[in-house]
């Protein structure tokens, strides 16, 4: 039975998403907050937020776990705020927020450092095949075959950063240290940076022998990796991917890495999560990863008490800590 009745005097907080992002926040939290989940009511979600969410003024969105759309909002006229947990925010339609004047706090720069090191990590594993020779030493495989094919040198590559945004400027600056030489492609020239600026990531990836997608997905970057920017890229050259999945036209990735037309891929995030082209499996140039580059305990703590205090924030009509602003992008 749906219940969506105020528990006391809390501040109420509706929670669409995906809450196990969040395991400890109604166990530590609901002294503090009434969470309420139309997940735990067998009611439609439209006809649940209709019937119980009506004086709801903050949404919690753990995971970034649902696409926020009209519908939803228009059962929502209270709405004020919106936290999301993730620090791409391709699954709210921002200028709809902007013109329904309702705030948006996010992950902010909590996960920056995370996801820049499994970029270079998921680049180190495809250059020097970690993953193929744990498979081979695991299956058994090394003893009867003894060889095993050569890995690629990372030192002294020419690396592409698509968005040399937080999360590129700590890739570049992780990659600078393994002596690699850094270019990228940003909607904008960044003044105080030393590398070398294309405005256009096709020409990014002609000069590159590999490309690390560090963006968020928009309309604007919807497929920029297509086929001529992967044929720029040439042959052996490699893809990693911890922006969004849309941003690759996995289709053509996938028909190239089959045919040998590109050197292989590093994805952490794919078009139809969860779903992942088979065809992908058994190619041991590349890596595959379930969307987890954000997903440490450390910054699950830490995600836990950011929510908390943008909520307390808001409820107590303060600043909030982690505003999105930038609604440019
Ligand atoms: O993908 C994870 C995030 O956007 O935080």
């Amino acid at each position: 039975m749906a219940s969506g009745g105020h528990s006391g005097e809390l501040p109420e907080v509706l929670v669409l998403g995906f809450p196990w992002v969040l395991p400890s926040l109604e166990s530590q939290f609901s002294n503090r907050f009434h969470f309420l989940k139309p997940s735990n009511s067998d009611l439609p979600l439209l006809q649940f937020l209709s019937s119980f969410a009506q004086s709801a003024r903050a949404l919690l969105i753990p995971g970034g776990g649902i696409q926020l759309t009209s519908a939803i909002l228009d059962c929502l006229p209270a709405l004020k705020l919106v936290v999301t947990t993730s620090t791409g925010l391709d699954h709210l339609d921002l200028p709809e927020l902007r013109r329904r004047e309702i705030d948006i706090a996010y992950a902010g720069n909590l996960f920056t450092q995370d996801v820049a090191d499994l970029a270079v990590g998921l680049l180190i594993d495809v250059l020097m095949k970690v993953s193929a020779g744990d498979r081979f030493v695991k299956q058994g495989i090394w003893p009867s075959k003894r060889k095993f094919s050569l890995g690629l040198k990372l030192s002294g590559k020419q690396i592409g950063i698509v968005g040399l945004g937080k999360i590129g400027t700590e890739v570049a600056k992780r990659l600078e240290g393994f002596g690699c030489r850094i270019s990228y492609n940003s909607r904008t020239k960044k003044p105080l940076v030393p590398y070398s600026y294309y405005s256009n990531v096709h020409e990014l990836a002609a000069n590159c022998e590999a490309l690390i997608i560090c963006c968020g997905l928009t309309a604007e970057t919807r497929h920029m990796i297509d086929r001529d920017v992967m044929v720029a890229l040439g042959k052996d050259g490699v893809i990693v991917n911890v922006g969004r999945g849309a941003i690759v036209d996995e289709t053509e990735l996938v028909r190239r890495l089959i045919q040998g037309e590109l050197g292989g891929a590093g994805l952490d995030v794919f078009e139809n999560e969860p779903e992942v082209p088979e065809e992908l499996f058994n190619l041991d140039n590349v890596v595959l990863s379930p969307h987890v580059a954000v997903l440490t305990t450390e910054s699950m703590v830490g995600l836990t008490q950011l929510v908390v205090e943008n909520l307390e924030a808001f409820f107590s009509n303060k600043p909030l800590v982690t505003p999105f602003e930038d609604y440019s992008s």
